[in-house]
């Protein structure tokens, strides 16, 4: 036990790891508490090495226990009867994501808790639909050979995600595993570890045998996230979060030369032509600089935008953030809420003061909000623009993951393709135009996974999903996933 759990109230939850079907404790207990106003939430079991290592053979027994080779329709029907266990609780696990995070309860309902579920609905589809890749070859005798490739699960999987969109971040990982028959060992962050335990009930519940899902809890280096991916009972990380981390990741399974799927940072580009419907344009930038406080691995920080149009779309985008309201989760009104720590509130404040250093001009925010009460225990901070920079500001060039956004001009096409590919991540993109040849031509020409037209964070669940450069490995979504979650074996019959 921690010395603080010593002073914790009795009635403060216990977040326990969840390892072959049971609830287990860990080796220590370390203080989950409110970005809201810095109330403790729970109090989580850190797992340790011998923890882990429990989790990843439970997880290893399920799948030689007969999970890796149920028939494709049994598993899919187990992952709709997940999907909707997780619909009957879903109250249970919007209370519990909001606890955690602090984000306005409504999105909580609308994208976390929502996409959990179509997640599972998704992989269960696709899993039922996908066929073998074959191949009728004719070899250089006359003769013929049926070559065919059978998918097995890849195994144990590793899956670590962060605390931004927890639930929907962690099942979009965990619902292909499965549908491909792997057991998985998940690390949610030490930040947000509600939703991914409560899963472990719905789990049970739904009949998913024991050891198939397992969860762990702690933090990365040293913690669980390290013992998790330095263990040699894992044949795949999947992993979501920082670039750093994901290089770190990349280091630890090496020696054992496990495949990764990284989603990483971004410092993702808005283009806005001047020919753009520029309400429309105003109302979609705002959602995709200011949405879950700029806390989306897919934000806009950087919007480039046509001169003639400058002075108004940057009036507009003020005009937006603030009247963003900031407030407590449970209020409808509230469309923002607080950073998801005072130690990522810290990092987001230290980029507002570099802007400054940079010669930025703040059109708005750049500080911490007066909320009033308890609230200013929270780790709130003001939707922030900044106008007078360009890519040569570390603002333009390093992931923020705030509510903030630096406007930069342009004149030409030419020269916003440039400005916006001038980056050593690749994750996303919007245009923003009325010229639909322009926008398909602009939207191909972005070094990115997904560049979005006249929209942003439109999702559809089967299309590919990730970034290049400093944003990630691989893709995920539909089929895709199915390549990472999945060995190949060819089988070659001469005919
Ligand atoms: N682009 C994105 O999707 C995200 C970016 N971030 C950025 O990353 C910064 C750091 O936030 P973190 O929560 O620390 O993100 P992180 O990327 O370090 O953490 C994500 C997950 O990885 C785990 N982890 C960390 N180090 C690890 C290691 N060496 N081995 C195994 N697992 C490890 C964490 O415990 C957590 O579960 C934030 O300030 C934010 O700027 C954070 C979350 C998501
Ligand atoms: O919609 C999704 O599948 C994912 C969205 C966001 C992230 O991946 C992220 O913020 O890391």
């Amino acid at each position: 036990m921690s010395s603080s759990a010593a002073n914790a109230p009795a009635s403060t939850p216990s977040v326990h790891n969840f390892i072959n079907g049971s609830y287990v404790a860990g080796v220590r207990t370390f203080d989950k508490v409110s970005p809201v106003d810095g109330s403790l939430v729970s109090q989580v079991q850190e797992a340790g090495r011998e923890t882990v290592d429990e989790a990843v053979k439970a997880a290893r027994r399920a799948l030689d226990g007969g999970w890796g080779r149920m028939s494709v329709a049994d598993r899919a029907r187990l992952l709709r009867r997940v999907a909707d266990r997780i619909e009957e609780r879903f109250d249970d696990f919007v209370a519990a994501e909001v606890a955690d995070t602090g984000k306005p309860e409504a999105m909580a309902r609308a994208l976390d808790v929502a996409r959990a579920h179509a997640n599972f609905r998704s992989f269960a589809d696709t899993i039922s639909a996908t066929g073998l890749d074959s191949f009728l070859t004719e070899t250089a005798d006359g003769g013929r050979a049926l070559n065919y490739a059978v998918r097995g699960p890849l195994g144990v999987v590793a899956v670590i995600v962060p605390w931004n969109l927890p639930l929907l971040l962690l099942t979009w990982k965990v619902a292909p595993a499965l549908a491909c028959g792997n057991a998985v060992v998940v690390k949610p962050s030490e930040e947000t570890p509600a939703t991914a335990t409560l899963l472990g009930e719905v789990m049970a519940e739904a009949g998913v045998p024991d050891g198939v899902y397992n969860v762990v809890h702690g933090f990365g280096p040293d913690s669980a996230g390290e013992c998790l991916t330095t263990h040699p009972g894992i044949d795949g990380v999947t992993f979501t979060g920082e670039s750093k981390t994901g290089s770190a990741i990349m280091r630890a399974v090496a020696p054992l030369v496990r495949p990764v799927s990284f989603e990483l940072g971004g410092k993702n580009a808005a283009v806005v032509f001047s020919d753009a419907d520029l309400e429309r344009t105003v109302d979609g930038l705002a959602r995709s600089v200011f949405t879950n406080t700029g806390q989306v691995c897919l934000c806009t920080e950087r919007v480039y935008i046509q001169r003639e149009v400058f002075d108004d779309v940057a009036a507009g985008l003020t005009e937006r953030a603030e009247a963003l309201r900031l407030g407590r989760p449970e209020d409808p009104a509230t469309t923002t809420g607080p950073l998801i720590s005072q130690a990522h509130r810290e990092k987001v404040l230290s980029y507002a003061a570099l802007a400054r250093q940079e010669g930025a001009t703040e059109l708005t925010g750049g500080g911490i909000p007066a909320m009033g009460g308890d609230l200013d225990g929270g780790a709130w901070m003001q939707p922030t623009l900044w106008t007078g920079l360009d890519n040569s500001a570390r603002t333009l060039r390093e992931e923020v993951f705030g509510p903030v956004a630096a406007l930069v001009p342009f004149d030409t096409e030419e020269e916003a393709v440039a400005l916006a590919n001038d980056t050593d991540y690749g994750l996303a993109s919007c245009v923003w135009t009325s010229n639909l040849e322009r926008g398909h031509r602009v939207a191909q020409r972005m070094r990115v996974g997904m560049s979005w037209v006249n929209t942003w964070y439109l999702r559809d669940l089967r299309s590919p999903f990730g970034g290049s450069g400093l944003s990630g490995i691989g893709r995920e979504g539909g089929a895709h996933s199915l390549h990472f979650y999945t060995q190949p074996t060819n089988v070659c019959v001469q005919l």
